[in-house]
């Protein structure tokens, strides 16, 4: 193996950058060259094919700092259609025309789906990303619990998950975490804490919400920030009892902090978030407001008489506040946790391509015994039986729905993750380079304009065509 592609999809994460650099230092010591794709699937399925040599002379470009969040290859959301056999055909050959032997994703679940087709005709490895930490399973058998109902569209399909496991094993959790989760994570928790103290003085309800489209992972580990009750994607919310504990807690302590995952089921399996549907062509439901449709209905349900009658608040409408901690959760500098195992990971597929490997994943594997270890999987393991890969979802296992909190387990998972996920560098980070008085006489300067220069095309670019 000479030449070997790389590129990054999906939604981005604070650890792409460590990943890619993962992988061209390992390709350096394996004597690979590593040309990067610009913007995801969008740069393959364009005809000029933006691309840049990450490691020209087997060292790896300046630019790439595994420090710095985003992706200095830019993301897209853009489709492969698997169906479209002539665009996957016209993909294959773009990528033989640049010379590569194989092809490194770095996404999620939905990358490995726009990956399947091009494996067919390409030696293809998944390096895992989201902040979401959806992709993976909670134990082997996991996918075969998916049974799928036809709708009223015609050939259109709604998944339900049959729980089949009541209890957990930490040690068979397959991909026990994905880079990118544990920055989101120190984002989420340090919001809500900060969030706390003005709700908490001000005497008024706080529902924040965190990221997370169908998996709660991000709710849950924002238990870091000690909210008084977490709401999660995965269990449907119960209102009267819900009300029943915002009551509760606003007359012992005056104030509630709730944290919401973007997307949160009411009662009849309906997203609270999703009155304004979007879709991308990958089907992802655009959520657009969990914690303002929750706010309407607490509004509603403890109404005006609740917080005039207790003499702190005129309304509810201005006793309850939500706030989106939204894309702060997708960007800035890894934390430690990141920064190590996503360049691992980069690593590691790296190796598994130079081994022939195609169509698996570098995964990392948590046990009590041996804490973390790289490994890897087929594809396929995470398919159902109609071939779909379906986000992880939060086991019942980690949660406790009677008190709105994480169960005994939920904090076991979160132990191995986050106890020293914080790096005495990132510390010191904050310390010298937050007020830099540098920072006042400088313009931000863009890694995209390094990376613009290096750009090469397979076809002459549009006449005004940056990436
Ligand atoms: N079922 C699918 N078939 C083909 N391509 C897909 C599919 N689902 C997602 N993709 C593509 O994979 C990329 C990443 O998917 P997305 O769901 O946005 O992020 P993630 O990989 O983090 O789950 C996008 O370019 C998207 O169009
Ligand atoms: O900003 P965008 O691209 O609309 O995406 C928002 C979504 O992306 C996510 O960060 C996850 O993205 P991925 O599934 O690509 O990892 C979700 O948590 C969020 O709903």
């Amino acid at each position: 193996m000479k030449r070997i592609a790389i590129l990054t999809a999906g939604g981005d994460t604070p650890a792409l950058n460590a990943t890619i650099y993962g992988a061209v230092e390992r390709a350096n010591a394996l004597k690979i060259e590593v040309v990067g794709i610009i913007r995801g699937f969008y740069g393959v399925l364009s005809t000029h094919v933006p691309h840049l040599v990450l490691n020209p002379l087997l060292s790896t470009i300046p630019e790439l700092d595994p420090c710095l969040g985003g992706t200095i290859l830019g993301a897209s959301r853009a489709y492969v259609d698997p169906a479209d056999k002539e665009s996957v055909d016209l993909v294959a050959s773009r990528l033989q025309r640049l010379g590569v032997d194989g092809l490194i994703c770095i996404g999620g679940d939905g990358t490995l789906n726009g990956m399947q087709p091009l494996s067919e005709r390409f030696p293809c490895v998944l390096a895992p990303k989201t902040i979401d930490n959806d992709l993976g399973l909670n134990y082997l058998d996991e996918p075969n619990e998916w049974t799928r109902v036809e709708t009223e569209t015609p050939g259109k399909f709604r998944y339900e998950k049959k729980q089949g496991h009541p209890d957990l094993n930490l040690d068979e959790m397959i991909n026990y975490v994905t880079p990118g989760y544990a920055t989101a994570v120190y984002v989420a928790a340090g919001g809500i804490e900060r969030i706390r103290t003005t709700a908490e003085g001000h005497r008024r309800i706080a529902i924040v919400e965190v990221m997370g489209r169908d998996s709660g992972f991000i709710a849950l580990g924002s238990a870091y920030g000690q909210p008084d009750i977490v709401l999660m994607p995965e269990f449907p919310i119960e209102f009267e009892r819900l009300t029943q504990r915002v009551r509760e807690l606003y007359d012992l302590q005056k104030h509630v902090v709730i944290v919401i995952g973007e997307g949160v089921r009411d009662a009849d399996g309906q997203p609270l978030g999703a009155k304004k549907k979007t879709f991308d062509p990958a089907g992802n439901v655009l959520f657009s407001g969990a914690a303002e449709h929750l706010k309407d209905m607490l509004d509603e349900s403890m109404g005006n008489e609740f917080f005039t009658a207790r003499q702190r608040h005129e309304t509810a409408a201005s006793a309850i506040f939500t706030r989106k901690l939204g894309h702060t959760q997708r960007g800035g500098r890894p934390i430690s946790f990141d920064r190590f195992y996503g360049s691992q990971l980069g690593g590691k597929a790296i190796e598994l391509l130079a081994e022939g490997r195609n169509n698996c994943v570098a995964t990392l594997q948590w046990s009590s015994e041996h804490g973390f270890q790289l490994d890897s999987i087929e594809a396929n393991i995470l398919r159902d039986k109609w071939q779909l890969i379906h986000a992880r979802q939060v086991h019942p296992a980690f949660y406790d729905a009677k008190r709105f909190q994480l169960s005994k387990l939920g904090k076991q998972y979160l132990l191995p993750i986050f106890t020293d996920a914080i790096g005495m560098d990132d510390i010191e980070n904050i310390r010298a380079e937050l007020f830099n008085s540098g920072k006042l006489s400088t313009r931000y300067q863009s890694v995209n304009i390094g990376i613009q220069k290096r750009l090469r095309y397979l076809e002459p670019r549009a006449p005004l065509g940056g990436q």
